[in-house]
């Protein structure tokens, strides 16, 4: 496995050699790493959705003032927009820029090889259409994200949105060829379901073999009809940064990193 640590050498650092980093100090430290090693002027900037991307969103309009960088930002989701609006970021879209350089994006865990499993917050969709055409996916995370095997660490299943007059057909298909349970994602302020973003249902698939083939279950789910899209993030990240406990900062890249592609389709 390749990994690298990095100690910050910023004021946060100076007070980690005394405490523990707290998971919010660990995504901090993790987004701005990853925000500093890689953006440049004159980059499309996909911005990642979720606690640690809000983090990144900060990082990034930092430097966008101070070294009045060129840069251009699509969002991975509604609250992405948001973000990139209230930073007074420059707004795109894969419209008029259909070629990302670089995104920097959340993940719910991380396992050796980089896959991930995505869409905690349910917006794997447009989060898997930014990647897809990004040159570059970056994840960035906290420390307890960071897995040997996927459903070691994520408890709550692997996402799956779906088309809402199909979700109990997906559901029993699902639960029949592959095992597990798969469960409607309700809301917490609104009866019954959540809605993502684009007007869908989410599916979370838990008790899955956790010695399966990551590639051929993707494959096999995105060929049932109504299933919009999953949050398993194959062969897509080309590094992914954890922030430690120790105010660290742990640099993964694929255990099979011939087969990374970074983005797939580019
Ligand atoms: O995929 C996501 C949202 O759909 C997020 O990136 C993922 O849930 C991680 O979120 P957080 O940074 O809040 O832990």
């Amino acid at each position: 496995m390749t990994v690298k640590f990095f100690k910050l050498t910023k004021n946060l650092s100076l007070r980690f050699k005394t405490t523990m980093a707290s998971i919010n100090e660990a995504k901090q430290i993790a987004a701005y790493k990853a925000v500093d090693d890689h953006v440049k002027s004159g980059q499309v900037i996909g911005v990642g959705s979720g606690s640690t991307a809000v983090l990144a969103a900060q990082r990034l309009a930092e430097r966008f003032k101070q070294e009045k960088l060129n840069i251009r930002c699509v969002p991975t989701s509604f609250q992405a927009r948001q973000l990139i609006i209230h930073h007074k970021l420059p707004l795109t879209d894969l419209e008029i820029d259909p070629i990302v350089d670089i995104t920097i994006d959340g993940a719910d865990e991380v396992d050796a090889n980089l896959t991930c499993i995505k869409g905690g917050g349910a917006c794997l969709l447009q989060e898997k259409i930014v990647a897809s055409n990004s040159k570059k996916l970056v994840i960035i995370a906290d420390h307890t994200k960071d897995s040997e095997k996927l459903g070691e660490k994520w408890k709550k299943g692997v996402p799956i949105e779906v088309v809402p007059m199909a979700y109990v057909a997906i559901k029993n298909k699902i639960e029949k060829t592959l095992g597990g349970t798969a469960e409607l994602r309700l809301a917490k302020m609104k009866a019954g379901p959540i809605v993502t973003d684009d007007g869908n249902f989410i599916l979370d698939w838990k008790d899955f073999d956790p010695e399966c083939n990551w590639e051929k279950v993707n494959n096999q789910l995105l060929q049932i009809p109504g299933l919009i899209e999953t949050g398993l993030f194959v062969n897509m990240a080309v590094m992914a940064y954890f922030g430690m406990n120790d105010g660290s900062v742990k640099v993964r890249i694929p255990e099979d990193s011939k087969k990374c592609q970074g983005a797939c389709y580019v």
